[in-house]
């Protein structure tokens, strides 16, 4: 893992932490204020846009992640086989994306579901953005359980790409999700 995806890993890594972490005011104000010190040194030189993975190479990959080096988004592995896309999530994705007590935030599940869908997409050679996104919440997502996102295209049509997609939780497809992608450029 290079330095950069190995700092957003440990901001991750860091936010879920913070998010229910219980120490004393005194270590809270600690905390705050290395995090303070880091940024700056982090905005002693910044980029004009989020780091990616060239188009290209995601093209007919068989592991992608674009946004990998982004710790706003999900550190989520994507693996391309037979033209679906999955990705797993081992230890579950931890309590910060709560949305109800111990269980999954909706918009985190459409979050997910768009990265994968909309990687799928760019797999495929097609270089599209987002139109439309229906995502149905079938079961509430548990927080601590291994997860499992799956994604399939369905459709084809001029510069429309129609996708499905689902949140996994052992059998159960917790979300599931139609994502129309628009070809662009
Ligand atoms: C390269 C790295 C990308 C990473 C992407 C990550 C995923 C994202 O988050 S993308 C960001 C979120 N999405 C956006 O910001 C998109 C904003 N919207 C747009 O730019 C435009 O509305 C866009 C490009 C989708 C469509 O506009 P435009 O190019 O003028 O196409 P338009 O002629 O209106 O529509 C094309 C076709 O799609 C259909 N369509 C467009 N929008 C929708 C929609 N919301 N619902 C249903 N159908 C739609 C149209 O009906 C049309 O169909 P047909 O060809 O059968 O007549």
């Amino acid at each position: 893992m290079n330095a950069r995806r190995d700092l957003a890993e440990a901001v991750r890594e860091l936010a879920s932490a913070v998010a229910v972490t219980d120490v004393d005011d005194p270590d809270l104000a600690q905390a705050a204020a290395s995090a303070r010190e880091l940024t700056k040194l982090l905005r002693e030189r910044q980029l004009e846009d989020v780091p990616r993975t060239p188009y290209d190479e995601a093209v007919g990959a068989t592991h992608y992640g674009w946004h990998l080096d982004n710790p706003a988004l999900p550190g989520l592995t994507m693996v391309f086989e037979d033209g679906r896309a999955t990705a797993t999530i081992p230890d579950g994705l931890g309590k910060a994306y709560a949305g109800p007590p111990g269980k999954l935030h909706g918009g985190v599940g459409a979050l997910l579901l768009d990265v994968l869908l909309s990687s799928l997409v760019q797999h495929h050679g097609v270089r599209a953005v987002t139109a439309s996104l229906t995502v149905d919440y079938r079961a509430a997502t548990r927080l601590d359980v291994p997860l499992r996102i799956t994604g399939d295209i369905v459709g084809r049509s001029g510069r429309k790409v129609e996708t499905v997609g689902a949140l996994w939780c052992g059998e159960v497809a917790t979300v599931e999700a139609r994502g129309l992608f628009v070809q662009v450029g």
